[in-house]
């Protein structure tokens, strides 16, 4: 029996059961579908307190990194390996800039198939790379970026019995779509916004499947306005088309060539909402600043749409009493460097073994 739906809870508390068993009536996936499972989903709303209090409005963040393998990519993994291993896969594949990688590593693991990635060569975060080698996935790395790789990838899928796991597979959106549902569920009611990252653009697609369905079922009374925001050198939805060389330091979202390009647009037209861009520096600005004031520390990607919301109360934008949510995609820790490359001038404080010169280093004296 596959793992996971073996494990007996202990315990009088609610233990939450992860996406396929928590929501499992509200996905359309084959009858009989086994469950492989972290027992990902049910992060929480972390309301922003200096957010709210800048926009006068409730901004609150949907913390994804808070997932299994830290990012949102596990809500569709666990749909997507439970599928492919009730129809009788063995190998699984996906091209990745990090966290598909890791997430799809950590569920094949659990499934016992086996893992194959392919990576742009040289352009993933580390953390992201030893997630994926440690779950014991083969990783390829291609002279190429993530586009080439989904190429790749896709015509692996096709020629060879491998698995594409990637968020071209539809089960993807269904296990993401979930977060929707939670958000709904803990307002009470969709938001009036919602905002975040967008690369391959898989994730405000299934957000809006599930905003959309959840306005269809009657759990929520309106659905959000969608904004995606994208790095100011990889924002094909922005631009119009395609981004031959995409460039950013926001590496999981360096993408030219959105999979989910014709949902994602209608997402943004359906529900009233935008792509638009920003530099690297507003996006490590907004990183800094989620992380310094609000205690949540998110890699670069992650911070996009929190850099775009500054951006818009810059240009005036108005905000006062909504409902925002912003989406924050992955865990910080996956991306260290860039983290501390912003910081040289300030680690390297070096003391002796001695209080006073620690606190006159500290600037208490
Ligand atoms: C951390 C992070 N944020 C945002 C995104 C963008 O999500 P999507 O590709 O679904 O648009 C990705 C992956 O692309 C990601 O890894
Ligand atoms: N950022 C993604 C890119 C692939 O996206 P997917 O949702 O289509 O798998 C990654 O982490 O690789």
């Amino acid at each position: 029996m596959t793992q996971g739906v073996t494990q007996q809870a202990i315990g009088t508390t609610h233990q939450w059961r992860g996406v396929i068993e928590e929501f499992r009536g509200r996905l359309d996936i084959p009858d009989g579908t086994p469950t492989v499972t972290l027992r990902e989903g049910g992060t929480p709303l972390v309301e922003s307190g200096w957010l709210s209090e800048l926009l006068g409005a409730d901004v609150w963040l949907k913390v994804e990194g808070d997932n299994p393998t830290g990012s949102f990519k596990d809500r569709g993994m666990t749909v997507a390996l439970s599928v492919a291993v009730g129809q009788g896969a063995e190998a699984v594949v996906c091209a990745s800039t990090g966290n598909t990688s890791a997430s799809m590593a950590a569920y094949a693991a659990r499934a016992r198939v086996k893992p194959l990635v392919l990576v742009p060569q040289g352009k993933i975060a580390t953390g992201k790379l030893a997630q994926a080698l440690i779950h014991g996935a083969q990783v390829i790395m291609v002279r190429g970026n993530f586009d080439d790789c989904l190429t790749i990838s896709r015509g692996l899928a096709e020629h060879y019995p491998v698995a594409l796991v990637n968020s071209v597979n539809p089960m993807r959106l269904q296990g993401q779509k979930t977060a929707s549902f939670e958000v709904v569920d803990f307002l009470g009611d969709a938001p009036d916004v919602h905002v975040l990252p967008t690369g391959n653009a898989g994730n405000i697609s299934a957000y809006w499947l599930g905003y959309t369905e959840a306005l269809a079922d009657g759990s929520a009374t309106k659905a959000p306005v969608m904004r995606g925001w994208q790095a100011w050198g990889a924002a094909p939805l922005v631009d119009g088309a395609p981004v031959k060389n995409p460039e950013t330091l926001a590496s999981a979202i360096r993408i030219g060539n959105p999979a989910s390009w014709t949902l994602a647009v209608r997402a943004a037209e359906e529900s009233g909402g935008t792509f638009r861009k920003v530099t690297d520096d507003q996006i490590l600005a907004a990183q800094r600043s989620l992380a310094s004031r609000d205690g949540v520390f998110v890699e670069p990607a992650s911070a996009a749409g929190v850099a775009g919301l500054l951006l818009e109360r810059e240009e005036g934008a108005d905000l006062r009493g909504r409902t925002v949510v912003v989406t924050v995609t992955g865990h910080g820790l996956k991306d260290v460097d860039t983290a501390l490359a912003t910081f040289t001038d300030i680690v390297d404080t070096v003391v002796d073994v001695d209080v006073e010169a620690a606190a006159r280093a500290a600037g208490l004296e």
